[in-house]
């Protein structure tokens, strides 16, 4: 039998695709620049970075002047990538970052979403990329570009675990260098699992001891009034660490 041809919704359908991961890519190259390649060196001291500052005026000098204009010296990038299935709290975890408060319901990111935010030796982009399945597919072009990923997971979502654990592995395996922050979230529903399962479930143990994979509780947007551990201040100082 003729192989039957691909049928045009299909055709159109892995174009839009194709187109997406593109934009997406040079959104991101456009956006964030050249990666890991700007990180420090391990080796020089991370507070070896100076705070932005113009030039004073004894150290102008005319004759600089007729090649460039005296530049703002920029401070420099730390990029995080923030993964996970929809619906486990990627955009919720963004905008508490940034001050805002979390939204009513789950409104999904269909592309990518971004913030930055400033701290004292450099600036940190964080890029959310959605979770729905068909951008599922372009995570693993961004893991080579950042210095931390951040994994979020749905505590409380134990039908989908096995596929959280699959989309993780995977991207473990593509940069084995890449510190990960795995972040079990909605630990305030009373049905989410422990760390002690979820470590076990995600298969976190079996991880080389080598490699900075973390796995930290959080309530980024508890649901109760009362809830007191948001842990989302506990994930920032993390990453903070491992930025620097
Ligand atoms: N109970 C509870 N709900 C939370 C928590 N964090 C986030 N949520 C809710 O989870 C839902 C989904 O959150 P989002 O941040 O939009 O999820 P997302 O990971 O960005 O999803 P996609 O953009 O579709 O990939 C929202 O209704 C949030 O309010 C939490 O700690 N506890
Ligand atoms: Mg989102």
């Amino acid at each position: 039998m003729a192989p039957r041809p691909l049928g045009p919704l299909v055709l159109a359908l892995g174009g839009a695709a194709a187109v997406l991961g593109s934009v997406l890519f040079i959104l991101w190259k456009t956006y964030f620049g050249r990666g890991r390649e700007r990180r420090w060196d391990r080796g020089e001291a991370w507070w070896g970075a100076e705070a932005a500052r113009l030039p004073e005026w004894d150290e102008w000098d005319p004759e600089d002047e007729e090649d460039e204009e005296p530049a703002l010296e920029e401070l420099e990038q730390r990029e995080v990538l923030v993964l996970g299935l929809d619906g486990a709290g990627k955009s919720t975890f963004l905008r508490v970052l940034s001050g805002k408060p979390p939204l009513e319901g789950h409104i999904p990111t269909w592309g990518f979403n971004s913030v930055r935010l400033p701290t004292k030796d450099f600036e940190v982009d964080l890029l959310e990329i959605g979770g729905s399945q068909n951008l599922r597919f372009y995570w693993k072009e961004f893991v080579s570009e950042v210095d931390v990923l951040v994994f979020v997971v749905d505590s409380a979502d134990r039908l989908r675990l096995p596929w959280a654990r699959q989309e993780l592995h995977k991207l473990l395996d593509k940069d084995p260098d890449l510190p990960v922050v795995v972040v079990a979230n909605k630990q305030d529903l009373s049905e989410a699992m422990s760390m002690g399962e979820l470590q076990r479930e995600l298969g976190l143990q079996a991880i080389d001891n080598q490699r900075e994979v973390f796995l930290l509780a959080a309530s980024i947007a508890p649901a109760g009034p009362s809830f007191e551990e948001p842990g989302t201040v506990h994930i920032w100082k993390l990453l903070l660490e491992l930025l620097s």
